[in-house]
């Protein structure tokens, strides 16, 4: 039975944990956590899961496990990294969810074949997408054990690193930005009418998860979800006006913007 290690246990490595056990891809023998600050939620976890092993050290952890997920901020990798390399020979697997430190960053500095998982926020109601990058020497066999630790409760996309980080923004960072433009939307119609903030967060809340359903339910494409509501010469054409006019820029320095922010992650990380 291989031994899993998650190095770092905050809000991403503790939901992918929890989800592996769930949906019984892992069982709590196999896990081993070390987290910087062992704090409530760690204890916490280990009182309900008393089979799971906390190590005291990251080495400990890496010296025990044959697979070692890295989930620490991007400027901690490197510490964590250099601190545990003689542990991380070929035979083992290094899994690291951190954005902008890349494939080839890890490689370098350790024998053991490297992957990157950029997982969502939405996988703890089991949707979303895990997106997968794998280094050159990662075997068959990793890459499949990686996708079955994922594929229960997300949808698995094994992609090329160039297009990691455009994609992460579809992924795991969009809830964020449909939360953002949900937000605004809401702040808008409650400045204009008598509503109350809770039913005009449910109405759209409602309208959201039933386009997303439409959307992949019916097989339907954006355009023929905006055509079937938007009557020719009626309101809604009138807001869609409005947001094809002002959305390309705004989406277009969006994408500018953070994908200049992982070129400059990875220039700043410093990984040697
Ligand atoms: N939040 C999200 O939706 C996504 C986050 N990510 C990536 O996941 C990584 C972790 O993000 P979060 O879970 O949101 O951060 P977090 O701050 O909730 O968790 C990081 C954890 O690492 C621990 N830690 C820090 N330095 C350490 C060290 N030297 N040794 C051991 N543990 C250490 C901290 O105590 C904390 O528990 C980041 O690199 C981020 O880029 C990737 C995709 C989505
Ligand atoms: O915002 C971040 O840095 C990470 C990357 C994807 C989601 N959260």
């Amino acid at each position: 039975m291989k031994k899993i290690g998650f190095i770092g246990y905050g809000s991403m490595s503790s939901m992918l944990v929890s989800k592996m056990l769930q949906h019984q891809t892992l069982k709590e023998e196999q896990i081993y956590i070390y987290s910087r600050s062992q704090h409530e939620g760690v204890s916490r976890f280990k009182n309900c899961h008393p089979a799971v092993t906390l190590t005291s050290t990251a080495d400990e952890l890496a010296a025990n496990c044959d697979v070692v997920f890295i989930c620490v901020k991007p400027f901690d990798v490197k510490e964590v990294v250099k601190g545990i390399a003689p542990r991380l020979t070929s035979v083992k697997h290094v899994i690291s969810i951190a954005a902008g430190v890349t494939t080839e960053q890890l490689a370098r500095l350790i024998s053991a074949p490297v992957s990157k998982l950029m997982p969502s926020v939405t996988s703890e109601v089991d949707a979303g997408v895990s997106l997968v990058v794998h280094h050159e020497q990662v075997t068959e066999q990793q890459k499949e054990a990686l996708t079955q630790m994922l594929e229960a409760f997300s949808l698995v996309k094994v992609i090329h690193e160039q297009d990691l980080d455009a994609a992460t923004n579809l992924t795991g960072s969009s809830p964020a930005y449909f939360s953002a433009i949900c937000e605004t939307f809401v702040e808008a119609t409650l400045s204009k009418s008598q509503l109350r903030a809770t039913d005009a967060y449910e109405m759209v809340l409602e309208a959201l998860l039933g386009t997303a359903q439409l959307l992949k339910q019916k097989q339907m494409t954006f355009a023929e979800t905006i055509d079937r509501v938007a009557t020719k010469g009626g309101i809604t054409e009138e807001g869609v006006n409005i947001l094809q006019a002002h959305l390309p820029p705004a989406f277009d320095e969006l994408v500018t913007r953070t994908l200049d922010k992982y070129t400059a992650f990875q220039k700043q990380v410093d990984m040697q």
